[in-house]
Parts: structure tokens; sequence; C-alpha cells
């Protein structure tokens, strides 16, 4: 029985509420894969912080969404089996009240026919038995809010004193903590500036929570992801080659063979594929770190700020502030970054076989799928630079930066925050304590007039 309908069924599920924990669903539509979450929270502490948390992750095999342009309809029937596992994780009598939502990030924002494909996987979302609320596209500065708010919720950083801490060690000592988010196609910084005001206005959001005034700094850099940053760096190096690079950034031996039309496939690199006059990229690795962070610095462009401080691209940058924490692809990120030059600086005889070098690598660093061991070198290299490079964390700056990923059982990325926000469960004022519920106290009622009565 669904929990939509009638007054009187609302009654009843407001009182079953106090017995079946809630759910709600989101599916993260990334630029390289799809994840669908599943969250849980007992339905007389919606409003409460930190009750809301990650009961289920199901990765969807195959493509990002964007990765279907060719043929919509796949991006659809994709979704199907997390769909169906996630009609297990919930109880059955509560699949037509649970809201499902899907988000997509950066591979979309960079797709002209992304309505088209939104269409195809609308289709097999309502096709679910769900309560489906919608499929779009969400901004950068959106991506970077709800990370913001997804990492400080887990934290407890919106809790007031006296509210229940589960995570204290975890909790930031200045008040909120910033959120930076590492992924395929693009990449956000989101904190609490000390500085105000915020000089440029699309990177300034204000909110409300928990009746506490938050201004936030926030900036999504669309093509600054790994997987594109990989890109504007080939084309770039590209420009002043006959069609053969020797890359620094892939090991030695490595070999790949690109066609340049693949390259240039998306906006993020416009127009330069007429002026080449070959058609294929032929790519050697020669693994060299501190060479690789030398090309890599040619795709931050520093030479222009008209603020009093920027990142790059003539972004502006704020101070950085207070602690950060790094979301959601950080269990990869971590690893890379500090497998970085070694990975890149591994040494082997430029006449061995990509076989032979590619077991080398692995031998080292054995837990890495195949797919990404390729590109460690590049990823490593390209998160430190941007860090160092882009944002500026200086050495003293590094010792605030904590590599998240999972906090509690809860994903660090921007999923929850959407969640929270799209289902009012994070007020402007603070809940007002109680000492029971209002469904409590509503059902105690019921059941003491009803004994009066007997
Ligand atoms: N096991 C892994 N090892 C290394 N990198 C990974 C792994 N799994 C995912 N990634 C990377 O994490 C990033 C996730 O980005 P994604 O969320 O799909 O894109 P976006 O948020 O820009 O839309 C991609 O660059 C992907 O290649
Ligand atoms: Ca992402």
């Amino acid at each position: 029985m669904g929990c939509t309908r009638g007054l009187l069924t609302r009654c009843l599920c407001g009182i079953t509420g106090l017995f079946y924990p809630q759910y709600g669903i989101v599916l993260d539509a990334g630029s390289s894969h799809t994840n669908l979450y599943v969250y849980e929270w007992p339905a007389e502490k919606e409003n409460d912080t930190g009750v809301v948390h990650q009961v289920e992750v199901c990765k969807v095999e195959g493509l990002g969404i964007s990765g279907y342009s060719q043929d919509t309809e796949k991006a659809g029937l994709s979704l199907q089996r997390c769909m169906k596992r996630a009609q297990e994780v919930v109880p059955e009598h509560q699949h037509r009240e649970t809201p499902v939502y899907l988000g997509a990030t950066a591979g979309m924002r960079l797709l002209s026919i992304a309505d088209r494909v939104l269409s195809a996987v609308e289709k097999t979302l309502r096709s679910s038995p769900f309560n489906f609320q919608g499929a779009r596209v969400i901004s950068g500065q959106e991506e970077g809010a709800y990370g913001w708010i997804t990492i400080n919720y887990l934290l407890g950083n919106f809790k007031q004193p006296g509210w229940l801490n589960f995570l204290p060690h975890l909790r930031s000592s200045r008040g909120t903590s910033g959120a930076l988010d590492l992924g395929g196609a693009s990449t956000q910084i989101t904190f609490v500036p000390d500085q105000e005001p915020i000089e440029s206005q699309e990177n300034s959001l204000h909110f409300r929570l928990y009746g506490k005034n938050y201004k936030v700094y926030t900036h999504s850099f669309l093509c600054y992801g790994k997987d594109q940053a990989l890109r504007l760096k080939l084309a770039s190096d590209l420009q002043a080659s006959n069609g053969s690079l020797l890359d620094p950034c892939f090991h030695p031996g490595y070999l790949r063979i690109m066609n340049i039309s693949d390259l240039y496939t998306n906006p993020c690199i416009a127009n330069g594929e007429q002026q080449l006059p070959f058609t294929q990229l032929h790519l050697q690795g020669n693994g060299d770190y501190q060479r690789c962070r030398m090309t890599i610095q040619k795709i931050f462009n520093t030479s222009h700020c008209p603020y009093s401080s920027c990142s790059f691209n003539g972004i502006f940058l704020p101070p950085l502030q207070g602690e950060f924490g790094v979301s959601l692809d950080a269990r990869y990120t971590w690893r890379e970054v500090s497998g970085a030059s070694q990975a890149c600086d591994n040494h082997v005889e430029q006449q061995a076989s990509k076989v032979f070098v590619l077991l080398q690598v692995k031998a080292e660093f054995p837990k890495i799928k195949e797919k990404y061991l390729s590109e460690y070198c590049f990823s490593g290299t390209y998160i430190l630079s941007l860090l160092e490079n882009g944002y500026g964390f200086t050495m003293e700056k590094w010792q605030s930066i904590q590599f998240l990923g999972k906090i509690g059982s809860s994903d660090a990325g921007w999923t929850l925050g959407y969640m929270l926000n799209l289902t009012n469960m994070i007020p402007a004022e603070k809940p007002p304590t109680r000492p029971l519920s209002h469904a409590s106290y509503y059902f105690l009622l019921v059941l003491s007039s009803s004994s009066l009565s007997l």
C-alpha cells in the first residue's frame, strides 16, 4: 500500500511510519558510469541531521548515459539491473511511496542531444514501481553545492550543540568542511571563505540550514575532470607534433593509437582538428613524473585574473580556508595521487614489450583494474597538479585535505545532498526539540484515548 493516497492512508502511514524506515533513491549519472544509491532514514526523525544514510550502491554496468548518444535506447536499458536491485532492497509495500531521482553531471552537460538520452532514461525509471520524480542534468553549481551539503551533513557539521554526533572524530574543527569533487568530465571546489564578500556573483551561494546562514564559494570546471583533462593535454601536445607523441604521462613501453576525430568529439576541444595534417595519433609512453607535470601545467591558463585572486582560466578563487574533504571517487584518487611519481617513473627498457611493462606495473599496483592502469601516471599527476598549481594547496595546506570516499556507510558524493534538498529534509530552521515526535505523540494519544473508551 502506498502512502500518497487519501487521508486515511496518510494517517495510517503516519502511524506505521513509526516502525518502517523510509527510503529514497538517487541515480548519479556521471560521465564515465552511473551509480544507483538507496538511502534510508527513520520516518519520525527525517528533519534531524545525520539520520539519513546509504544502504545500497549499485554500479550500472557499461558506459555513462552520455556514452549512448548513438543508441539512446541503451541508456535506459542499462539501468534496469540496478533498478531491479533497488526493488530487492526497498520493501515491496514501500515501493510506491519511495521517490527516485536521476541527476546527470558533466558528460551530459557536454552532449548536444542530452534531451534524447534523458527521455530514454526516463522511460525506464517511469516503468519501475517507484515514485519517479524526475531525470535532469544538474548544473556545476548544484553539483558543488550538494557535494558540500553531503559532506557537512555526514560529518555532523550542521549539528547544533546538544545534537547527538555519531562521528565526532571526523567533525570539522572550524564549523564546516570544504568539498573537492574530482570527476571524469568536471571538477568542483566548494568552501566557506573567510573573505567577504565573494567577488564573483556566479561563484556565490547563500544557504540557511538548521537555523544558521552560510555564504559559500563554489566553482565547477567543466572539461577539467581527469578524462577530459587528458584530452585537453593531448590536443595541446598534438599541435606541436607530427602525429607521433612521446608522452611522459604514460609509462615506458606504453603504446596507443587514436583517431584524431575521436579526440575532437565534444566542446572541450574546439576546432583544432581541421588544422592537423594527420588523422591518427601514435602515442608512446616515456614515463617521467617531472616532465609530465610540466606538460599538464599548460592546460591551466594563469596569464590573466580579473579578481584579487584566481585559480586558473581567469576564475575567481578566494584564499583557501579550513579543512577539505575529497569526495566519492577519492578511493581511487588517493591511490593515484600517492603512487603517481612511482607509476610514471617506472623505468623499464624502452624496447620491452607493452605486455611486459603492463605486467610490471600491475605487479606493483595489483588491485587496480586494467582499464585504469594505463592512465594511472597521468591521473595521479593531474590531480596533484590541479590541487597544487590549479587551486594552490601548498605543502602546509595539503595537510588540510582528507580523502574521504565513505563517511560512515555513505559515499561522500553530491547525491545525498541532492535528495535531502528535494525531499525537504534539510530545514532552514532548527527543528524544535520535543520529547516525542509529532507522530509518536499522535500515536500515543490514539492509544490512550482508545484505552479510556474501553
Ligand atoms: N576503479 C577506478 N580507478 C580509477 N579511476 C576510476 C575508477 N572508477 C572510476 N574512476 C574514475 O572516476 C571518475 C568518475 O567520474 P564521473 O563521476 O563518471 O564523471 P563526472 O562527475 O565528471 O560526470 C572517472 O574519471 C573515472 O574514470
Ligand atoms: Ca561524479
